[in-house]
């Protein structure tokens, strides 16, 4: 089998086996009742990259991350995660996943330091040669950037400090794989930017699959490597946020001025369009704008697309 060297927290020169899905879902299915929820699902996603699943309320997206956790029995299909059935998941594989929930709560009075080391003796007993665990506790805080509050009590953290916390909990046992299940609902736009921050630099430093649901698609366009687009039980569209926009024949608007004058057209072939504009206005052209349709838009269009073919 191939080998990749992977740098970063788990160690310069590492050696991870290469290629192995970290996850593979085939033909997943789940019914509730008569009620069919997932109607075929297949995805893989390769180590260390960053899947978003999209879909409108109900789509099934908290169904199949807790399938893939284990916490949920599919109907049928093929399901592995980390190499393992995640119904037959036993402790030492639990110990490899990472699941960042809404905000932690309980233990207000702890200090943030004893918190996170108390969390990190349950994943001592799972560590390997080559992933140490847990994650050496100064280290890790320092990760979450939450250094300076090493001693706080819980309940006297702000709310981006919590959330901080919340992820340092979830990846304290150095997981190959983290679930984020809608991990911004009701955060202000400065506490989802420093969300996303957070999750960027960690992306950069571990080499971790992360996968998460959203609503929100701008944090799906920063985060992801992928977008999963998950409606009617299936998965209607995979790809980054450029590759989903041209798989729909949307079409580009174009904003221009000229002599003062303000013009909008819209064209499926933009590069024509303004070659031919400068031909012929040359630099009366002033303004220039080029707009493709933003992800909102192309989510829209796949879902309602696959809403009407149901
Ligand atoms: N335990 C259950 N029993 C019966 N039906 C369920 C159960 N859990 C979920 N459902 C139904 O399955 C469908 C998918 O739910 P799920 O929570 O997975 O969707 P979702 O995409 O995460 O939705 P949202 O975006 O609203 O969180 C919904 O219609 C929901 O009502």
């Amino acid at each position: 089998m191939t080998e990749t060297v992977v740098v970063g927290a788990f160690g310069a020169g590492e050696r991870l086996p290469a290629a192995e899905p970290v996850i593979e879902v085939r033909d997943l299915r789940m019914r509730y009742g008569a009620k069919e929820v997932l109607d075929g699902i297949d995805f893989s996603a390769r180590p260390g990259e960053v899947i978003a699943l999209l879909g409108p309320n109900g789509a099934g997206k908290t169904t199949t991350i807790e399938i893939l956790e284990g916490f949920r029995r599919r109907s049928a299909g093929h399901v592995r995660v980390l190499g393992v059935d995640p119904e037959r998941g036993d402790e030492r594989w639990r110990s490899r996943l990472g699941v960042v929930l809404q905000s932690w709560r309980d233990h207000g009075r702890w200090r943030v330091r004893d918190l996170l080391e108390h969390v990190g003796l349950h994943y001592a007993p799972f560590g390997t040669d080559r992933i140490p665990r847990p994650w050496p506790v100064d280290d890790l805080i320092e990760a979450v950037g939450l250094t300076a509050a090493a001693k706080t009590r819980v309940s006297r953290l702000s709310g981006g400090q919590r959330r901080r916390l919340d992820v340092a909990i979830g990846i304290a046992g150095r997981p190959e794989l983290l679930f984020l299940d809608e991990p911004t609902v009701g955060f202000d736009p400065a506490a989802r930017r420093e969300f996303h921050d957070l999750i960027h630099e960690l992306t950069d430093l571990v080499e971790t699959t992360v996968l998460l649901t959203t609503h929100d698609l701008d944090e799906a366009e920063k985060l992801a490597d992928r977008i999963l687009i998950l409606a009617g039980g299936r998965i209607i569209a995979s790809g980054s946020a450029d590759e989903l926009s041209r798989q729909v024949a949307g079409e580009t608007e174009i904003r221009w001025t000229r002599d003062g004058q303000r013009f909008v057209h819209s064209t499926a072939d933009a590069t024509a369009y303004v070659h031919h504009l400068f031909l012929q206005y040359g630099e009366a052209i002033g303004d220039l704008e080029v707009r493709r349709s933003s992800l909102e838009d192309t989510y829209m269009k796949l879902v309602l697309e696959a809403e009407v073919a149901r």
